[in-house]
C-alpha cells in the first residue's frame, strides 16, 4: 500500500482510517526510506519497534510500529512502587472481585476536584487476569487536576478505551497529541505512554480495558460495506515531540494491576517521526451511521456496535463497545424499547448525556452506570411498559441528545470493593423500582 509522509507543525492534526497503514515525521526527512533500522537513523535519532501484537502474529492481525525518537524508551531508573494518593492502587484488582447475581445500578459517580487522570482510576468490574492476558477491567474516572508537568503514564495490562463523559481531554501521547471532545471515544493502546491534562476543567467518564488482543470494527455482514462506524472516521495524530532535554520525568506504570514509578532525565515524548498501525486514535460517536428495523421487532443491539474485541470463538466478544445514538423508530405492531431477557453475555452500561429508552421510570442517570451479569433478567421498568405497550406506533425519533453505551463480555464480569461498597453509589431499590410494579397482564380468555 503506497503511504505518504505526513509533515505538520500544526499540533493536532489527524490521519484518518482504521488500523490504516500510517506514517508522520514532525521533521521532513525524519523517516529512514526503505528501512526500519539503519546503521544511522536520520538526524541522530534511535529507532525503537513497538509491538502490540507477537512477532509472529499473522499479518491480518499483526500491530506494530516503529518510532524514531531522541533517547530510547529504556532509558530510565527500576520501577519502584507508585507512591499515590489513592489507596485503590496497589493491591491487586482481580483478587478485589466478587461475583453476584443482582441486577446493579449506580448514581452518578461524584466529580474530584483533587486528583488527576493517574489517581482517578478507580477499578468498578473486571474479569480475569492481566497477567494472563485474559479478560477486561472496567474503570470509572473522575479528575479535576492535570497530570504533573513532568510525568507520563501507561498501562502494560491492556488497551484502554476511554469513554468520555464529562469535560474535554488533551492527551500527550509518544505518537502525537489527541483531543478529546463530549461525544468522542479514545482508544490507547497498552504501552503506549502518555499525560492528560484538563484545559477545560473536570473530566469524568468510563474506561475499557481490554487485556486481551485489539478493538476491531465489527463484520458488516448483509449490511455491507459501509455503516456503523465507518473506518475513515477513526483519527490518528501526527508525530510531534518536545525537544527539552534536561529534567526529571516521572513515569508511571500499571502493571497487572498494580502500579509503579521509574524517574528519567529525558522527556518521554520525543518521537520526531513514527510509522505503522499500532497507535492511539479517537472517534466520534455522532458520526456513528445507525441501521434498524424498518418493518417491525425489536433487532439485537449487535447492529449498534462500534468496535469489538472478538474472543477464540466466532461471534463471541471479551468486550464489545456498543451505543444508543439518536435514531428513528418506525416499527409497526412492536414493543419498541429493549425486551425482556436474560443473557449469557453480561452488559455495563453507562449513560454520556440524555436518557435511555429502556429506562423512563427514572434512576438512570448521566455518570452513572448500571451491570446486568450473565443470566441476570432485565428489561425496561414498569413505566416504560407501560408507556410503549400504549403508545399510538408512528415514526418516532428518541435519543435526541442522547448517547447511552454497553460495555459487553461473554465474561462474567466480578464487581470491586469500590464499586459495591466504597463509592456508595449502589442503588439499595434498582430491582423493585424498576419491575416490583410489573402488573399481569394475562387473561384467559379475551
Ligand atoms: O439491556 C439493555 O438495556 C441493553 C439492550 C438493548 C437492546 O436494544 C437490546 C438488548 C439489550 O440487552
Ligand atoms: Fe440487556
Amino acid at each position: 500500500m503506497p503511504v505518504t509522509a505526513f509533515k505538520t507543525e500544526e499540533k493536532y492534526a489527524y490521519q484518518n482510517g482504521f488500523q490504516s497503514y500510517h506514517e508522520t515525521a514532525a521533521i521532513e526527512d525524519a523517516l529512514p526510506i526503505g528501512q526500519n533500522s539503519p546503521q544511522k537513523p536520520p538526524f541522530g535519532l534511535y529507532s525503537e519497534k513497538l509491538s502490540g501484537t507477537a512477532f509472529t502474529a499473522p499479518r491480518s492481525e499483526n500491530l506494530q510500529s516503529w518510532l524514531y525518537r531522541i533517547i530510547p524508551s529504556a532509558a530510565h531508573s527500576d520501577f519502584t512502587p507508585y507512591k499515590s494518593h489513592n489507596s485503590q492502587w496497589n493491591e491487586n484488582a482481580s483478587s478485589s472481585l466478587q461475583w453476584i447475581p443482582n441486577q446493579l445500578r449506580w448514581d452518578p459517580f461524584d466529580l474530584d476536584l483533587e486528583v488527576d487522570w493517574v489517581d482517578s482510576l478507580k477499578l468498578v468490574a473486571g474479569a480475569g487476569s492481566a497477567a494472563l492476558k485474559s479478560g477486561l477491567g472496567i474503570f470509572i474516572f473522575a479528575a479535576g487536576k492535570d497530570m504533573h508537568e513532568h510525568q507520563a503514564f501507561y498501562s502494560a495490562d491492556g488497551d484502554f478505551l476511554i469513554v468520555l463523559q464529562q469535560g474535554v481531554l488533551d492527551v500527550q501521547t509518544e505518537l502525537g497529541w489527541i483531543f478529546v471532545r463530549p461525544n468522542e471515544i479514545l482508544v490507547i493502546p497498552r504501552g503506549i505512554r502518555y499525560r492528560i491534562t484538563l484545559p477545560e476543567g473536570p473530566v469524568r467518564g468510563y474506561v475499557l480495558e481490554l487485556y486481551q488482543g485489539h478493538f476491531q470494527l465489527p463484520e458488516l455482514g448483509p449490511i455491507g460495506s459501509n455503516c456503523l462506524a465507518n473506518s475513515r472516521d477513526f483519527q490518528a495524530p501526527v508525530a510531534s515531540f518536545d525537544e527539552e532535554v534536561d529534567h526529571d520525568w516521572t513515569l508511571v506504570a500499571k502493571f497487572n494491576g498494580n502500579l509503579f514509578q521509574a524517574s528519567q532525565r529525558h522527556t518521554p515524548f520525543d518521537v520526531v517521526a513514527w510509522h505503522g498501525v499500532y497507535y492511539p486514535y479517537k472517534y466520534d460517536l455522532g458520526r456513528f451511521n445507525v441501521i434498524g428495523s424498518t418493518s417491525f421487532d425489536h433487532p439485537d443491539p449487535s447492529i449498534y456496535t462500534v468496535l469489538t474485541a472478538p474472543s477464540d470463538r466466532p461471534g463471541t466478544a471479551i468486550a464489545d463497545f456498543v451505543i444508543f445514538p439518536p435514531r428513528w423508530l418506525v416499527m409497526e405492531d412492536t414493543f419498541r424499547p429493549p425486551w425482556y431477557h436474560r443473557n449469557t453475555i453480561s452488559e455495563f452500561m453507562g449513560l454520556i448525556q440524555g436518557d435511555y429508552d429502556a429506562k423512563t421510570g427514572g434512576g438512570f442517570k448521566p455518570a452513572g452506570a448500571s451491570l446486568h451479569n450473565v443470566m441476570s433478567a432485565h428489561g425496561p421498568d414498569a413505566n416504560t411498559h407501560e408507556i410503549a405497550s400504549n403508545t399510538d406506533l408512528k415514526p418516532t425519533k428518541i435519543g435526541g441528545g442522547s448517547m447511552a453505551f454497553m460495555f459487553e463480555s461473554c465474561l462474567m464480569l466480578g464487581v470491586t470493593h469500590w464499586g459495591l461498597l466504597q463509592c456508595q453509589k449502589i442503588q439499595k431499590n434498582y430491582n423493585e423500582q424498576s419491575w416490583k410494579d410489573l402488573k399481569p397482564h394475562f387473561k384467559r380468555s379475551v
